[in-house]
C-alpha cells in the first residue's frame, strides 16, 4: 500500500519525509492555510529525497499554471481537488506528458464516483466532502458511499485518516494508497510523533494484508 503524507511546507517537514520515506509528498498549491509557491516547493523539493515521488495538489487551477508550477519544482503528479473537467484533464496531458494526473473527488452523493470515473485520470483519490472547504479538513469521507461505489480500479483513500482510525479502514477497503495531512498535524504543523506513529500502523497493516 502506497502511502502519501500531504501539506508540506516547512524545511522541518522534509526532514520527517526523508526519515520516514513515505512514498509520496503532496505540496499544496491551492489557497488554504497549507498553500506553498511553485518556488517555495521547488526549494522544499530540492531538499527532499530523489526516491519520494513528489504530488502538486491544484484546485481549478489553468493547466498552464499547474504546468509552470509541474516543471519549476519537477513533480511526478497533479493531484486536481476541485471541480475539473475531461478537457481539462486532456489540455494537462498535452503539456505534462510525463506526469501522472490523479483526480480528487470530494465524495457527496452516490453519483459522485462514477462521474469521477469518466474524467480520464489515472487514479482517483477519494476524500470528504464539505460545503466550506475544499481538502485538508480532517473530516472522515462518507465512507457508506464508497462502499456503495464498489470501484473495481485502485483508488487512494483520504479524508480525516489518522493513527485512531486508520488501521480499520485499510483493512476493510484495500485502498491502492492513503493520503494523510490533518492527521500527521498538531497545531496546524506537521508532527514528528504522530508521522511515526501513523507509519508503524500502516507497515505493519502492509505487511498483514494490503502488500
Ligand atoms: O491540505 C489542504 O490544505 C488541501 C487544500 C485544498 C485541496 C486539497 C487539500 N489537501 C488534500 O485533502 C485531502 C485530505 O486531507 P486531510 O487528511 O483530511 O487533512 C488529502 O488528499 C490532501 O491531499
Amino acid at each position: 500500500m502506497k502511502i502519501k503524507f500531504c501539506g508540506i511546507r516547512r524545511p522541518e517537514d522534509v526532514a520527517y519525509m526523508n526519515e520516514f520515506r513515505p512514498d509520496y509528498v503532496g505540496f499544496v498549491f491551492a489557497g488554504t492555510k497549507r498553500r506553498v509557491t511553485p518556488e517555495k516547493a521547488a526549494a522544499l523539493a530540492r531538499l527532499l529525497d530523489a526516491g519520494i515521488r513528489k504530488v502538486g495538489v491544484f484546485v481549478d487551477e489553468p493547466p498552464e499554471n499547474i504546468a509552470r508550477a509541474v516543471k519549476l519544482a519537477g513533480l511526478n503528479v497533479v493531484q486536481l481537488h476541485g471541480s475539473e473537467t475531461a478537457q481539462g484533464i486532456e489540455r494537462l496531458r498535452t503539456l505534462l506528458p510525463e506526469a501522472e494526473i490523479w483526480k480528487a473527488v470530494r465524495v457527496e452523493n452516490s453519483g459522485s464516483i462514477p462521474h469521477a470515473l469518466g474524467l480520464g485520470a489515472d487514479l482517483l483519490l477519494l476524500d470528504s466532502f464539505s460545503v466550506t472547504e475544499q481538502g485538508g479538513t480532517g473530516k472522515t469521507a462518507d465512507l457508506n458511499l464508497i462502499r456503495k461505489a464498489n470501484l473495481s480500479s485502485p483508488f487512494f483513500l483520504a479524508g480525516g485518516l489518522n493513527s485512531g482510525n486508520i488501521g480499520p479502514i485499510v483493512r476493510e477497503f484495500s485502498p491502492y494508497g492513503v493520503d494523510i495531512s490533518s492527521g500527521i498535524e498538531t497545531g496546524g504543523v506537521k508532527d514528528r510523533r504522530k508521522i511515526e506513529q501513523i507509519m508503524r500502523i500502516l507497515r505493519k497493516e502492509s505487511g498483514k494484508a494490503v502488500g
